[in-house]
């Protein structure tokens, strides 16, 4: 993976223009996310641990704005299921390029890994296949609000028996204190790993117009209301949290 520093928010800029995952992001994303996510190693690691878990003969897991592949590479690292297969699935033709470089990379190192299929696409459009594992890792906050409900129906409606949705994603909290302190307390880590103020001013406002965080209580009910019957969070650092859907 690319050794890149994120350097994109450095430099005062003119204008901050809305955040997307375009070449320049792709370059530096594995350190950016790492830089950004409080707990993202140990979240995609125990997402293939889980997986292994869930994962059903014959069956399709679904890595959902798999960017550069971190998850895809977590489930073939850990599921041994007979007869299970990956689909990674992105928007981004930048990130899906990369990606299946990735992959190259991983079958050339490692054998008898499951086979993967990397798509670009929207997951809004897709036709889902039965699936006993869907990964949907700081993915549904890039969603459009109003369509988050119809996609987790849909994933819903494709999970067998036995298998489960993991939704990773970062909070906000419907108390204003609660909010305010995990706010800074992620400032801090950012601050931490590096990043200067400007950088983490400039990011704030590239990404405030396309990620829209709901609080926990909106995922368990949207969950729920989408046919889901359990919902168990299995990790939270700072505002950043891990939920595991079962159908
Ligand atoms: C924060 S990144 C996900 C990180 C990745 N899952 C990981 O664990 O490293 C969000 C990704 O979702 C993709 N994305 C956003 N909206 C999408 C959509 N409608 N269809 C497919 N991919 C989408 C973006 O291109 C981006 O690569
Ligand atoms: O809150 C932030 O500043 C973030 O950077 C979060 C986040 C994410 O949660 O996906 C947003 C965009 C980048 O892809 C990496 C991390």
């Amino acid at each position: 993976m690319s050794k890149e520093p994120d350097r994109l928010f450095a430099q005062p800029l003119p204008q901050v223009p809305d955040f997307a995952f375009n070449e320049d992001v792709v370059r530096v994303f594995p350190d950016m996310i790492k830089r950004s996510v409080p707990g993202y190693p140990t979240i995609v690691e125990n997402l293939g641990v889980l997986a292994a878990q869930f994962a059903q003969p014959n069956s399709v897991l679904y890595d959902l704005g798999s960017s550069l592949g971190a998850v895809t590479q977590a489930l073939r690292r850990h599921v041994r299921t007979d007869g299970c297969r990956v689909i990674a699935v992105d928007n981004s033709a930048a990130m899906v390029e990369r990606c299946r470089e990735y992959l190259n990379g991983q079958d050339s190192m490692f054998q008898e890994l499951l086979p993967v299929e990397v798509i670009e696409g929207d997951i809004l459009a897709l036709q889902f296949q039965p699936a006993s594992v869907v990964a949907l890792n700081f993915t549904l906050q890039f969603i459009a609000p109003d369509e988050r409900l119809a996609l987790l129906g849909r994933i819903r409606q494709a999970l067998l028996p036995g298998g489960a949705l993991i939704l990773s994603e970062k909070l906000r909290f419907n108390d204003v204190e609660e909010h305010a302190l995990l706010t800074d307390l992620h400032i801090a880590f950012k601050r931490a790993n590096g990043y200067s103020e400007l950088e983490i001013a400039q990011k704030r406002s590239a990404i405030e117009n396309v990620m829209k965080p709901d609080s926990l209580e909106e995922h368990r009910e949207r969950l729920l209301a989408a046919g889901f019957s359990k919902v168990v969070p299995w990790f939270q650092c700072l505002n950043f949290a891990s939920l595991i859907a079962l159908p």
